[in-house]
């Protein structure tokens, strides 16, 4: 049993979506952008370390390994764990689309149970476009890029402004970002200028 919800269908006058003149080139590794990313940072020991990889149309792949520290069942992923992988792959999107973009909504379909130590081959693509709001959707397969589908998931991510971040977030990591180039150099890769 699957399906979308109405908010996550887009409308009749979305648009395709057009990946940017200098997003990163197909095959290339995207990098984090922030190093402690839950999703997909190297300075999160905790974390998943997705490494997503430019596709050739607005999408990605990644490859995730599930370990027992994933566990929600004894040998099987918990399910949070899963629907987070898919929403770093979703996330990353947005290197293509060179715009910073949140989660809105994501809606996940567990099709398959996920045992540890499986690696989700994951595929995510931008479907359409409306104004801020970005509609994707993802697969992680096990047993190769083109195996049987365990997890599917459907997104809708809202553009969001650079001040997003600075607003909300807990003023001493705004600032150790804002003081760190090699943050600044990430966040230019979506056309940012903190
Ligand atoms: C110096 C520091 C630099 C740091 C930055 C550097 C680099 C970062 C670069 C990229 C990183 C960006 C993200 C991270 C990437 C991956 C991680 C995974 C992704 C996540 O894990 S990210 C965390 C979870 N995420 C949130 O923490 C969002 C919390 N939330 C909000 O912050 C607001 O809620 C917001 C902004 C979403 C919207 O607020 P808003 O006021 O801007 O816009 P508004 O409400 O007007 O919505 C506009 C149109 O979207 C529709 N809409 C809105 N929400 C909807 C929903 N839920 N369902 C269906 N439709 C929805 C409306 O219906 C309207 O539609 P319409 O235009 O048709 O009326």
């Amino acid at each position: 049993m699957s399906g979308t919800s109405a908010r996550l269908t887009p409308p009749a006058d979305a648009v395709k979506p057009v990946r940017h003149p200098d997003a990163p080139a197909p095959g290339e590794l995207l990098g984090s952008h922030y190093e402690h990313c839950f999703g997909c940072g190297g300075g999160q020991p905790h974390g998943l370390h997705l490494q997503a990889t430019a596709g050739e149309g607005v999408n990605v792949t990644a490859e995730f390994t599930v370990k027992p520290a994933h566990q929600g069942a004894p040998g099987l992923a918990h399910g949070g764990v899963l629907a987070t992988a898919m929403d770093e792959a979703l996330g990353a999107l947005s290197w293509l689309l060179r715009v910073i973009a949140v989660t809105g909504r994501l809606e996940t379909d567990y099709v398959l149970p996920v045992p540890v130590d499986t690696v989700l081959f994951l595929e995510a693509e931008v479907t359409a476009v409306h104004g801020r709001k970005i509609y994707c959707r993802a697969t992680g397969r096990t047993g190769g890029a083109e195996g049987p589908v365990a997890v599917r998931a459907e997104a809708l991510f809202i553009e969001v402004k650079v001040e997003h971040f600075i607003d909300n977030g807990r003023p001493e990591e705004i600032q150790a970002a804002m003081s760190d180039p090699d943050q600044i150099r990430r966040a230019r890769a979506f056309e940012v200028n903190p």
